[in-house]
């Protein structure tokens, strides 16, 4: 189910699957199994910005680290531009960590302290692109510092010498000098403070709309999201509930856990139920709609059936029993 159609699409996910194998309980018994993503479908256009949101633990990260090839994929698929790049080892990757590369979500873990941050930020370029030379290198490194607002003075300073807000600038560029097509950020501001999280959202999306490029933005945060992306996937439990453009997303949600989501986003309008409850274990989810135990409009079918992506009023997808009543209503 994808609103932008497969001709189209940069990156293209089928029914991707990451099952973590756990240890089993007693020496004897079997290893289970925890569905960090489980089943999870979309297309990314070129220079489109998808946002991703969820709770703690819905899958986000291991979604965004198989994107990124630094995650085996059980099942399923992953397409770069037309290409099946779903199981490819490290010598596979390499040319394609040109193409797609990724933002973290603690700047200063991400950074080695021994290195300054020219250094850090020329690494990449010297791994993927051996064949430019060291004077050139340096000038993109000086270009990249500027681009993402700090001044190229800065070049020989330590990560320890910089705040949170400007470690995330300098993985910014250490991602964007090799100038991918498609930039992966897993929660690039959830670790700085509310203050500067605008600023770095501000420059991605200033970046994003420069370069062109496509760009994947995860955040636990509806409201971070809201700003950055044309559309919005929301997730639970490894699986998709709800995808659709930002603006139906915010002005007309369909399914109930993107409405008590948006029940804890200020200024979202109709007062909406919150989330009560504890998200269960992607260990042992439910067997129907993952979404069941914390649901306020579920019945016995959704106990026993697992809803599939269906179209919504809104143009986009939800994965509802009722989403043609809550569409209604
Ligand atoms: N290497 C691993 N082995 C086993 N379980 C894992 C592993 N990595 C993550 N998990 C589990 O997979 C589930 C999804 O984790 P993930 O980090 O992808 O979620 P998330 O939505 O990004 O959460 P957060 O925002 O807290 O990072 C969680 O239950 C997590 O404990």
């Amino acid at each position: 189910m994808n609103a932008v159609p497969a001709a189209a699409a940069l990156l293209a996910v089928r029914r991707l699957k990451v099952h973590y194998k756990l240890p089993a309980a007693l020496p004897w018994g079997r290893p289970g199994w925890l569905k960090a993503v489980d089943g999870v479908d979309f297309n990314l256009a070129p220079g489109e910005t998808l946002g991703i949101v969820g709770e703690s633990g819905c899958g986000k990260s291991t979604l965004a680290r198989a994107l990124a090839g630094l995650q085996a994929v059980t099942s399923g698929g992953i397409e770069f531009a037309g290409r099946n790049i779903t199981r490819l080892d490290e010598n596979g990757w390499r040319p394609l960590r040109r193409e797609i590369q990724m933002v973290f979500q603690d700047p200063l873990a991400s950074l080695d302290p021994r290195m300054t941050i020219g250094a850090s930020i020329a690494e990449p370029l010297e791994a993927l692109y051996p064949e430019i030379g060291r004077a050139e290198r340096a000038s993109r490194v000086l270009a990249m510092l500027e681009k993402v607002g700090l001044s190229a003075s800065l070049v020989n300073r330590y990560p320890h010498e910089f705040s949170g807000g400007q470690c995330q600038r300098v993985g910014i560029a250490r991602a964007l000098v090799v100038r991918p097509r498609v930039l992966i950020c897993d929660e690039p501001v959830s670790a700085l403070d509310v203050s500067i999280q605008a600023q770095i959202v501000n420059l991605l999306a200033d970046l994003q709309a420069e370069s062109g490029l496509s760009m994947i933005f995860i955040a636990h945060d509806l409201a971070v999201v809201r700003h950055i992306s044309r559309r919005v996937m929301v997730m639970y439990l490894g699986k998709v509930m709800e995808q659709a453009t930002r603006e139906a997303l915010f002005a007309s949600p369909v399914h109930p856990y993107t409405r008590a989501l948006l029940a804890a986003v200020p200024g979202t309008g109709v007062h909406r139920q919150p989330l009560e409850g504890e998200i269960p274990s992607p260990a042992d989810p439910p067997q129907g709609c993952v979404f069941v135990t914390r649901c306020p409009i579920a019945d016995t079918h959704c106990v026993r059936h697992p809803p599939t992506l269906v179209r919504a009023v809104h143009g986009g997808f939800s994965a509802c029993h009722f989403t043609a009543a809550v569409s209604a209503a």
